[in-house]
């Protein structure tokens, strides 16, 4: 059975960043995962998942200047220093509130460009050696180039055949149902062929990335087709509310 993970980012916008865990565990949550934690001291996120009992599925590696347009660092061989230390600063985060995994973010480049795809390739190593060492998964997650433009890593085949040739115990595939669909569609298949790759799993609808069920697919379908894979990680739900985030939790408890 899937675990939910609310996504402090997008949901429980109704309430500042620290209020957000303590809104997640009275909507029934005991886990979580936002984008990015780097705002705050590790040990106030830290005394925040102890005080309300809650699980940290998931962060992001530091992505570069966000507000400057940065969406990672991975593929851009000019700022390989700075990776490397994004490395250390999420480890540090990591120690502090106990995740399992981080993702780390590939940046803006294209994958014809092959000084970009060595920096990846290096940059994957790099991060799932530290991680590694410290018994975490690092996720990839291709994502949709409408909702990010020249975004590198946009093809769950190129994310699959990366993760094969690299070779790299601990280097999996966050499969966002939401990108999925809109990048290739044929969510199902693409679950069942990339199940043993899987390391995480996102989910909002398509095209608005609200609520689950309020979309383009039948989300509860895709649900249980992931129950029947024996997937039993956790499932972010990374989607923006269309109203008070408590209000549209209808979906999840029809599930659960
Ligand atoms: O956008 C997504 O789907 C993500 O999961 C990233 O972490 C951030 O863009
Ligand atoms: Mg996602």
């Amino acid at each position: 059975m899937p675990r939910f993970a609310a996504n402090l980012t997008m949901m429980f916008g109704e309430f500042d960043f620290l209020d957000r865990f303590a809104a997640a565990k009275h909507a029934g949550f005991d886990a979580v995962e936002y984008l990015f934690p780097y705002d705050y001291p590790p040990e106030a996120i830290a005394e925040k998942l102890h005080d309300h009992g809650l699980t940290q599925a998931l962060f992001n590696l530091p992505p570069g200047d966000w507000a400057a347009g940065d969406r990672g660092l991975a593929a851009l061989p000019a700022r390989a220093e700075e990776f490397r230390a994004s490395i250390d600063t999420a480890l540090r985060y990591a120690k502090a509130t106990g995740v399992g995994r981080v993702h780390v973010m590939s940046g803006l480049a294209s994958r014809q460009d092959a000084a970009a795809l060595d920096a990846y390739r290096d940059a994957l190593r790099r991060v799932c050696d530290a991680a590694g060492a410290r018994g975490l998964d690092v996720l990839i997650e291709p994502i949709n180039t409408r909702d990010m433009p020249g975004y590198f890593l946009d093809d769950f085949g190129a994310a699959a055949d990366l993760i094969a040739e690299l070779g790299l115990a601990n280097l999996k595939l966050q499969f966002d149902i939401y990108h999925r669909q809109i990048l290739h569609g044929d969510v199902l298949m693409g679950l069942r062929e990339l199940a043993s790759l899987i390391g995480h799993v996102q989910i909002a609808a398509v095209p608005d990335r609200h609520e689950p069920g309020t979309g383009e697919l039948d989300d509860m379908r895709v649900l249980r087709e992931l129950d029947a894979l024996g997937y039993d990680g956790f499932v972010g739900c990374e989607y923006r509310p269309a109203g008070r985030t408590e209000d549209g939790l209808g979906w999840l408890r029809a599930f659960a």
